[in-house]
């Protein structure tokens, strides 16, 4: 496909301050904002639109602000709409917030679609033309770049092909420098814009670029569309962040672009770093990262069936459409009932470690079974990790639980109470200890370290930070199978253990010890002198 765009040059508008900003349940601190624009800036987007300096406080503070606070690549833009019908621009209090924004670019959005001019505005054809011209000329006359947004453009196509090229003709005539198509419903198909966009860019004399929402599933094959047909600016949002079913994913459409269409978007080497900041905005926003997003997903180079992992350990490029490392992510194994020998391979090596074969096959015997009784190894990669170790000819548990008791109640206040004993032979000795608390487990976990701090001292760095239950078949009420999950820190790392029983009591003391044991065996093979490692 690349012969079809020779030497492109895209330029990306990001409005993920913006357009991304209406996705129902994200909303952003001003701070929150000038931080994310220095990431954009950093990764090399060339305009940021930071908001629609009319609309609240918020955006009128950040524009305040971000007089004064520079990007070394993008450029600020505002964003608003036509004046209102009927009065002079220049007597519009909305456009002459978007003037003293301060910006040089300015976007405008105004009506391509007889629907919106006739019902949702209310005014006549030729009126929308004249507000759309004159609020444009105003702009332009005030020294600023116009981007012209066509608010659904492509259903005004559909509608009235001939008034919605008015409605760009307006815009270009009042001196708007770029004119953007915008499928705002987000129904439009590929081949559709491709058409229509390749007709617009044929018809104007100036850049024409494409904004696409996502509520078909096509923004990201809208938007590669369009570029296809000769679009030169593409707007979208990090993480696909937008109304309702989101906008066009700059972090899909860049690495497209970039990498399958042979377009350059952003600087040289910045790709890399698509994974990081797609990552960091997920958590300056304080969403919850999606780990399948395309590229820059946890989970977007994750191998789980054994068929693909043993091809992966053969030839990364069997089942890997580019190489993870060019936008900045990483390839993973995931061992589960799907895995193969090679998984449990691939597993070893990344923790430095090797099986024999036949020791791969019994793990993955082993993991099979567990799961078969509720055990999920797929997100817990320290029982995996456990699991190898505990194969290895020669490996030697630095503990081992022997017997446990937890007795639980209410004690005179109300408070519910928890006490738990446990024996535990560590080498030839034999520990019996207890620790209380409110809960079961954490009483659990106090009196296991109770017995194990003394004799296994970097125990004490190891902390319970997550512990996540689930009941496996509710229709068994008490019978149901109990799976847990606990992660354990360091202060450095984090690492995921996973339990599972008909006793919750038992499921998490499981996921407790690989967790601890994880911990320990780790910090052995960090300190191991590299020539005394073996496998
Ligand atoms: C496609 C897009 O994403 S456009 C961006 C959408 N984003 C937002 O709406 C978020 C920010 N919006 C806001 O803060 C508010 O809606 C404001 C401040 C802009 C306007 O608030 P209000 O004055 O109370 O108007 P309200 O939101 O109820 O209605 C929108 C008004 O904009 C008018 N309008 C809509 N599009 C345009 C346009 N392109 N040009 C001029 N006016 C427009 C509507 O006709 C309506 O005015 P009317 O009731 O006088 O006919
Ligand atoms: C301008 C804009 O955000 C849209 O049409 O979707």
């Amino acid at each position: 496909m690349s012969e079809v765009v020779d030497a492109l040059r895209v330029r990306i508008y990001d409005t993920t301050l913006r357009d991304g900003t209406q996705r129902e349940g994200l909303s952003l601190t001003c701070e929150d904002k000038l931080r994310i624009a220095d990431r954009l800036d950093r990764l090399g987007v060339s305009w940021i639109e930071a908001g629609w300096p009319g609309s609240n406080p918020k955006d009128a503070e950040l524009f305040a602000r971000a007089r004064d606070h520079q990007l070394t690549h993008a450029k600020w833009a505002a964003f608003g709409a036509t004046r209102r019908a009927h009065v002079r621009p220049e007597h519009d209090p909305q456009v002459e917030a978007l003037l003293e924004a301060g910006t040089d670019v300015v976007t405008i959005f105004g009506k391509s679609s007889r629907l919106h001019v006739t019902e949702v505005l209310r005014v006549t054809l030729d009126e929308n033309l004249k507000m759309i011209e004159q609020t444009v000329a105003l702009l332009v006359k005030e020294g600023r770049t116009v981007v012209y947004d066509a608010e659904h453009f492509f259903d005004g196509w559909r509608e009235d092909p001939s008034y919605a090229l008015e409605s760009l003709t307006a815009a270009r005539n009042g001196g708007a420098s770029e004119l953007v198509l915008c499928d705002t419903n987000g129904g439009s198909l590929p081949w559709d814009v491709e058409a229509i966009v390749g007709r617009m860019v044929r018809a104007f004399s100036c850049p024409v670029g494409i904004h696409a929402h996502d509520d078909g599933g096509l923004a990201v094959a809208n938007s590669l569309a369009a570029v296809r047909a000769g679009a030169r600016h593409v707007q979208g949002t990090f993480n696909g962040w937008g109304e309702r079913c989101g906008n066009a994913d700059l972090c899909t459409i860049i690495p497209d672009l970039e990498l399958k269409l042979g377009a350059r978007c952003l600087p040289e080497g910045k790709l890399a770093e698509l994974t990081e900041t797609a990552r960091e905005l997920v958590e300056l926003a304080n969403l919850t990262p999606d780990p399948h997003k395309p590229y820059v997903g946890r989970s977007a180079f994750a191998h789980k069936g054994g068929v693909h992992v043993a091809a992966v350990r053969r030839s990364k490029r069997s089942y890997e459409h580019v190489d993870p490392e060019r936008v900045g992510n990483k390839s993973r194994v995931v061992v589960s009932e799907l895995a193969g020998q090679g998984n449990v391979h691939a597993h070893a090596e990344q923790i430095g470690l090797s099986l024999e074969d036949e020791e791969a096959r019994s793990v993955v015997r082993a993991i099979k079974a567990d799961e078969a009784r509720g055990y999920s190894f797929d997100a817990a990669e320290a029982s995996v990790a456990m699991r190898i170790e505990r194969a290895r000819p020669g490996y030697v548990a630095p503990f081992r639980v022997l017997d446990y008791r937890v007795i639980v109640g209410r004690d005179r206040d109300g408070q519910p109470t928890a006490e738990a004993t446990v024996k535990v032979a560590i080498g030839d000795q034999v520990v019996h200890t207890a620790g209380e608390h409110q809960g079961p487990v954490a009483a659990l976990d106090r009196a296991l370290r109770a017995a194990l701090e003394p004799s296994l001292p970097r125990v004490a760095a190891l902390r319970l930070v997550d512990f996540k239950v689930r009941i496996l078949d509710g229709r068994l009420a008490t019978d149901a199978v109990t799976r847990v999950l606990v992660d354990t820190s360091d202060g450095d790392d984090t690492w995921s253990t996973v339990g599972a029983s008909s006793s919750v009591v038992e499921a998490s003391l499981e996921a407790l010890v690989d967790g601890i044991e994880h911990g320990l065996a780790r910090h052995a093979r960090a300190s191991v002198p590299p020539q005394e490692k073996v496998g």
